[in-house]
């Protein structure tokens, strides 16, 4: 008889956030070294969620544990335009993160633009979010010295595919996933949707499903578009798609919705970006890596990305005296 203790061990591995941010942290750290002072950063919190605040106070933690210098300033929500315009100007100030949702309406949106685009280290100005889904990468052209600022939970999960090896090193840079398809469940504005755009444009062929249905995200075939199209998928559904994907990542926000692991692929790689525990304990037996949750990530993504907008920053403050004092330098180097 056997008893069900004697259920071989799973062969899933799974791969805890915490290891992919240590990883991430070792750049950050280098990084650092370069700067005269540590960077700061501050919060504007003018909601009360709950999950706000813990990811401000979780970021306030990696900050300080790790040389940077973060400040939370709580205010009303009829205060907040005029706290991101003091942020602003204020020089003491190198980055901003501003909580969301606080009016849950198109003046979020409003919000996210009157942030300085040279201490948006969330990249959520217009300017950052088109060279996203243009497949634009710098910001300064063929120079190609200013890298342009990526959202942190989007950036965060290719961290996480990297770290798995997921991307293919041999392929050249932006054609790395170039055979995967890859499952998105979540098509939000500031995660799925970007998400997706990334993924497919780094060559990986995309699902996107959402409860109002599944996209396509390619770069056409043999990778021949320079940025992804989308086609709708006319009445195919999440049970259509999974069999087909060798990554699955989740972001629903309800701890109620369980993913059918019996639609997975044998072997398949499952990511969680959702708070809430999207896939059950059985995705075990299914996957070969299972990343649970990716928020320690995230937030070293946030450091980094505020080290590059203080780096984007230097190179602008020495473009004008280098082309006064030696013309023709800038040219030369590009
Ligand atoms: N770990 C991290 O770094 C971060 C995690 N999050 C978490 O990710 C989750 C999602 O965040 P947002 O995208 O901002 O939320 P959101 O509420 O803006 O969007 C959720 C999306 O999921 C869709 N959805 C709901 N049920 C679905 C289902 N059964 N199948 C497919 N799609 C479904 C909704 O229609 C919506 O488009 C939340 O749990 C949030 O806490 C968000 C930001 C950062
Ligand atoms: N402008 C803006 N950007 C955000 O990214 C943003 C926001 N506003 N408003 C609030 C939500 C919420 N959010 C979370 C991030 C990480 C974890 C997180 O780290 N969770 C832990 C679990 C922590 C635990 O449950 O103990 C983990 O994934 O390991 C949770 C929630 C970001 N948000």
């Amino acid at each position: 008889m056997s008893a069900p203790t004697d259920k071989p061990p799973s062969s899933c591995k799974v791969m805890l956030s915490k290891n992919v941010a240590n990883h991430l942290l070792s750049e950050v750290h280098e990084g650092l070294k370069t700067l005269e002072k540590p960077p700061h950063l501050v919060g504007l919190l003018a909601n009360n969620d709950p999950a706000a605040l813990m990811y401000a106070q979780m970021t306030q933690k990696t900050c300080e544990e790790n040389g940077f210098k973060y400040t939370m300033r709580q205010v009303s929500r009829d205060d907040i335009e005029q706290a991101i315009l003091n942020a602003n100007t204020d020089h003491n100030v190198d980055g901003i993160i501003v909580y969301y949702p606080i009016f849950g309406t198109r003046q979020d949106q409003y919000l996210q633009q009157i942030v300085d685009v040279t201490k948006d280290v969330e990249g959520l100005s217009h300017r950052y979010i088109f060279n996203m889904y243009q497949n634009i990468r710098f910001l300064d052209g063929e120079a190609k010295r200013q890298k342009s600022i990526l959202p942190c939970t989007p950036l965060a999960n290719i961290k996480i595919l990297e770290y798995l090896n997921i991307y293919n090193t041999i392929l050249p840079y932006g054609n790395r996933l170039f055979g995967h398809t890859i499952c998105v469940v979540n098509r939000s504005e500031v995660v799925g949707r970007p998400l997706a755009a990334l993924l497919a444009n780094d060559g990986a062929c995309v699902y996107s499903v959402d409860i109002t249905g599944v996209q396509k995200f390619t770069r056409g075939e043999g990778l021949q578009k320079k940025t992804h199209e989308v086609v709708d998928l006319e009445g195919k559904t999440l049970k259509d798609v999974v069999p087909l994907c060798d990554v699955v990542i989740t972001g629903v926000p309800s701890d109620k919705y369980k993913f059918d692991t019996s639609l997975l692929r044998e072997g398949a790689v499952c990511v969680n970006f959702s708070s809430e525990k999207n896939f059950p304990h059985e995705v075990r037996d299914k996957a070969s890596l299972f990343v649970p949750s990716i928020g320690k990530v995230t937030i070293v993504v946030l450091l980094r990305n505020l080290l590059r907008l203080i780096q984007n920053k230097r190179m602008d403050d020495v473009k004008p005296a280098e082309a006064t004092e030696r013309p023709g330098t800038l040219e030369a180097r590009s």
